[in-house]
């Protein structure tokens, strides 16, 4: 039986949401994952350290008996963000990051930021102190179409911005493109960029081929296979610029099966058993601990889990519930259309 064994891995983009959700959801995380970047866009989103310091507390205290995992706080970025706010929150160890939502770009982002210009004290102060960026990269504006906006916001918001800010570290997350790809390969210093399980294994065609399937839909929203490609291409390649962010996104049923249903793929409970399956394809095994254990954790300027797993591939195909039940209701879990055989056994 094939097998590998790497440092305990971590989700550097992680939605846990609130209430019976965040108790249903976490330990499919908290399972597998030593710490996670925890999106602040819950409603309403985690904007203060304060708020952080509450939200903090709720997620430990939903953790199951017995499992070690430190949630790494963000919070949301608004046009109203004090700079004091977010610095006594980074000194204090509790703020890994801020996340920056263009208004209106995906779930929950309604406040987000409209004007970059009313964010640029905080930004400045970020740079000034080291704290990271985390970036929704796409522009909102109607006239741009959804599969071109993570292309434009780089050309009109992320470069212009990084121009005028160097010493900004940013991380664009959930990368969906090459142009992306390309863009993080280019900078100098202060980019590194996410990449979720999903976008490694669906192109567009898995959202609207033979039907609209709503379980598929996540933004920003897949895109042509030529771009999963250069996705897959820059995860396996041990480039420290590019590491795991799941961005897991559970949502009800209800919510996505629907006239117009929610962004989000629910991925927590088999990423492991997918990235395997991708490494392996890629003859890139070997790759799979910087990608998903490694290079994350040098990127925040933390040391990576002393602990390991191990995956070992299985015989038979590893059998995922299609959905679990939480609190808040079923969520259907992402299914990568082919049979899983890798399994994390310790
Ligand atoms: N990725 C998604 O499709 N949805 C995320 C928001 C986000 O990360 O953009 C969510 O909160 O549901
Ligand atoms: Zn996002
Ligand atoms: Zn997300």
């Amino acid at each position: 039986m094939q097998s590998i064994t790497i440092r305990r891995p971590d989700d550097w983009h992680l939605h846990l949401r609130d209430g019976a959700m965040l108790e249903g959801v976490i330990a499919d995380t908290s399972r597998t994952f030593a710490r996670a970047i925890i999106m602040p866009n819950l409603v309403p989103p985690v904007v203060t350290t304060a708020d952080a310091t509450a939200y903090r507390e709720r997620v430990l205290r939903a953790l199951p008996a017995g499992h070690r995992f430190q949630p790494l706080m963000t919070l949301y970025l608004t046009e109203h963000t004090s700079p004091d706010d977010v610095e006594a929150g980074a000194k204090s160890g509790l703020i890994t990051a801020v996340k920056l939502y263009p208004a209106g770009a995906t779930t929950n982002s309604h406040g987000g930021v409209r004007d970059m210009e009313k964010a640029m004290p905080v930004l400045e102060r970020m740079a000034a102190i080291g704290l990271p960026l985390c970036v929704h990269g796409e522009v909102t504006t109607p006239d741009v179409d959804i599969f071109d906006r993570e292309a434009v916001f780089i050309d009109t918001v992320l470069d212009p911005l990084r121009k005028r800010l160097p010493e900004l570290k940013v991380t664009m997350e959930h990368v969906t493109t090459s142009d992306g790809i390309d863009y993080i390969k280019a900078a100098k210093s202060n980019l590194a960029g996410s990449i979720t399980t999903h976008h490694l294994i669906i192109n567009r065609n898995a959202i609207l081929v033979g039907g609209i399937r709503p379980h598929y839909y996540c933004l920003p929203v897949a895109k042509r296979e030529n771009h999963r490609l250069a996705l897959r291409a820059a995860a396996v390649s041990g480039d420290p610029r590019f590491f795991l962010g799941t961005d897991s996104a559970p949502h009800v049923d209800p919510l996505k099966e629907c006239a117009c249903g929610c962004a989000g793929i629910y991925t927590s409970i088999n990423t492991m058993s997918c990235l395997a399956h991708v490494f392996e394809q890629e003859g890139a095994l070997e790759n799979l601990e910087a990608f998903a254990s490694l290079n994350g954790p040098a990127w925040y300027g933390l040391q990576p889990n002393e602990e390991r797993i191990t995956l070992s591939k299985q015989a038979e195909p590893v059998v995922f519930p299609a959905r679990i039940e939480t609190g808040a209701g079923p969520v259907t879990v992402f299914d990568p259309m082919f049979p899983l055989h890798w399994q994390v056994v310790g």
